[in-house]
């Protein structure tokens, strides 16, 4: 074969060695900064990013001299494929120092910023009605409550419709409204970038990961089969909604206020999952309680997590991640509390950083994060180019597979998180609800965030409408308003980590399509007879075995193949049918209780509830 091809070939394995070495150095500083929020760890990340970008800007060079496209290796093309997208590093030095400054300043704005309690927030207007304007400098030293755990907490617990409104519009005041200015730079310079590589714009960049010609349109499918699903759920809780907080609240044919969703973005209704459970009375499937009475750790929680891996024979975690991973929220500094997996490209230092609070959230948010892990550990062996998910969506569905099982009242209660069960209709009804409003509640908001981010990146959407479109969307396809009037001097959009953090999202939503499919497929190599909802895979080495040869691929293969692998042939696509399969007999339930009712909602003003 041609002498460049041999050439190149040696090329790649020097480039290997040197790229785990900076991306050691360079996720480092990262961590650094992730676990330590000062101004002296971020100039060291943005210095260390500066020179991780030209040891990239010259691989790039190098490898686009190749004339690789006609090399007739596979694996040697696909590895000079990934190298020839150079990213943001494409970018002239001052710009991308720029870029790299607005991310760091607006993943530090959203992580440190704190709202005042409601209580203070009464009494301050009170103060106001005797028109005493001097504020004790006490109520800024009350105003301390963070998003994790505090917040979190008031918006499960609370059912008061005011303070929920207060909260909800105290944080976006906080979060969002403060990097609205930030972001129209940010996409600015993430589309010079993305033009530099030779797409239309970021969007297009991001979509590139999927390497498919009709995902756009296969997404779409896969809304138009799911949104009967969640319109009859969206039904269901409207109406007991409705029953706790008065229909002058919440029309019966409107939109939800999103406040009273139990979660700050409407993305997740667990919850409210106490007071809509279908079936009242039953032993309750949020084992949060036992937890705590159990004096639960996080540690205990990421053991739980990781004895399950180990009984499906997948590998275990290695001592530098029980080291070096922080587990609980510091109490003498600042730090990125959204939860995130680490692999520091050295086959040996993995971590997980996570504010974990004790509860059966986070419970399954651990498995979520070791779903990280577990998919790093097993592809630890390819070239550090192939060292990603097959696409960023399966690398979002591990943790959520092995939780489908956890989650089940047969393994809470082998785990002796459940002392009893409700083993009867009414007890699967329960236990799929409350599955449902992790899962089928997601979809739209899973779908709606990039499909928000794809327009403002073209320009479809102008930045001088970012917050009417995002509510546009919220009304659209989630069907819930905001109980508090929005306009353009808000940014609602930014109050979700994602966006100061600029983490694609649309994974999330593939990755609860297709994580069913694993489920299904996982659950057929275990031997599972019975409904879908029953399995749990639980110590299963055949499970364990399929799902192996899947991870340990990581992006060598198209996901297609991986996919295909992993359904013994049964399909390379993403597929609907085993999510509608899983949740049968709740959406036949939903369907019974929904049918002297209007499904759907209709709003004429998205920007106020009605
Ligand atoms: O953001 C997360 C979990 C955090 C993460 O593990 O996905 C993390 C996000 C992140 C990405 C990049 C930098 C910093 C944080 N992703 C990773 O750690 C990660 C690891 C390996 C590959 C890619 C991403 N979940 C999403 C989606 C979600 C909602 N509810 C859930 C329940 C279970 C699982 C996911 C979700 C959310 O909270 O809105
Ligand atoms: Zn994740």
């Amino acid at each position: 074969d041609n002498p460049d091809e041999a050439e190149g070939f040696e090329f790649l394995q020097t480039y290997d060695k040197r790229a785990s070495q900076e991306c050691y150095l360079s996720v480092l500083s990262n961590w650094a900064y992730a676990t330590n929020l000062t101004e002296e760890n971020k100039q060291n990340l943005l210095e260390r990013s500066l020179v991780y970008a030209e040891f990239q800007k010259e691989a790039w060079k190098n490898a686009t001299s190749f004339a690789w496209k006609q090399f007739k290796n596979p694996s040697t093309r696909r590895l000079f494929k990934f190298l020839s997208i150079l990213g943001t590093a494409a970018l002239p030095t001052e710009k991308l120092k720029e870029l790299n400054e607005i991310s760091a300043s607006m993943e530090d704005t959203y992580s440190t910023s704190k709202i005042c309690p409601y209580s203070l927030q009464v009494v301050i207007t009170d103060e106001s009605e005797n028109l005493d304007d001097d504020k004790s400098s006490s109520e800024e030293e009350n105003c301390t409550l963070s998003l994790e755990p505090d917040i979190t907490r008031i918006l499960k617990k609370s059912q008061n419709y005011d303070e929920l409104a207060y909260v909800w519009k105290a944080w976006r005041d906080s979060s969002g409204k403060k990097i609205r200015k930030r972001y129209e730079r940010f996409v600015e310079l993430s589309n010079d970038a993305a033009r530099l590589n030779g797409f239309a714009d970021m969007g297009e960049m991001w979509r590139e990961s999927y390497e498919s010609d009709t995902f756009l349109e296969d997404l779409e499918n896969l809304w138009k089969q799911l949104l009967p699903l969640y319109e009859n759920l969206h039904a269901y809780v409207r109406r007991k909604l409705i029953s706790k907080y008065g229909n002058d609240k919440i029309r019966p044919d409107g939109p939800i206020p999103a406040h009273l969703l139990g979660n700050m973005w409407a993305q997740d209704w667990a919850g409210v999952q106490e007071f809509t459970e279908p079936y009242p009375g039953k032993p309750s499937l949020d084992v949060t309680p036992q937890m705590v009475e159990q004096n639960m750790t996080a540690l205990d929680m990421f053991n739980i997590s990781e004895e399950f891996f180990s009984s499906l024979g997948l590998k275990e975690m290695p001592p530098p991640f029980w080291e070096h991973s922080v587990i609980e929220k510091p109490t003498d500094r600042e730090i990125v509390c959204h939860a995130s997996a680490w692999d520091f490209c050295n086959g040996k230092d993995y971590r997980i950083k996570q504010c974990t609070d004790i509860t059966m959230q986070d419970l399954i948010t651990v498995h979520h994060e070791m779903g990280h892990i577990e998919y790093y550990l097993q592809y630890a062996d390819q070239p550090s180019l192939f060292r990603e998910g097959a696409n960023p969506g399966f690398h979002e569905a591990v943790g959520d597979v092995l939780a489908l099982s956890v989650s089940t009242p047969k393994h809470l209660k082998a785990i002796s998180l459940l002392n009893e069960i409700a083993d009867d209709p009414e007890g699967d009804i329960n236990y799929l609800y409350s599955i449902a409003l992790d899962k089928i509640s997601f979809l739209p908001f899973g779908y709606l965030m990039d499909l928000w981010r794809w327009g403002i990146f073209s320009g479809n959407t102008s930045v001088e409408e970012m917050n009417t479109k995002w509510w546009e969307l919220r009304l659209k396809y989630q069907g819930v308003c905001p109980p508090v009037k929005r306009t353009e001097e808000d940014f609602d959009p930014g109050a979700k980590y994602h966006i100061p953090g600029n983490t694609p999202y649309i994974r999330y939503f593939v990755s609860f399509v297709i994580q069913f499919q694993f489920h299904k497929a996982l659950c057929e190599a275990a031997g599972h007879e019975g409904p879908l909802y029953k399995c749990d895979i639980y110590q299963s080495k055949e499970a364990g075995k399929l799902l192996s040869q899947v991870l340990q691929l990581g992006s060598s293969k198209p996901w297609t193949e991986a996919m295909k692998i992993m359904t013994g042939g049964k399909t390379n696509k993403m597929d609907a049918a085993p999510i509608i399969e899983y949740f049968d007999p709740l959406i036949q339930w939903l369907k019974e209780q929904n049918k002297n009712y209007t499904l759907g909602w209709t709003s004429n003003d998205p920007t106020i509830c009605p």
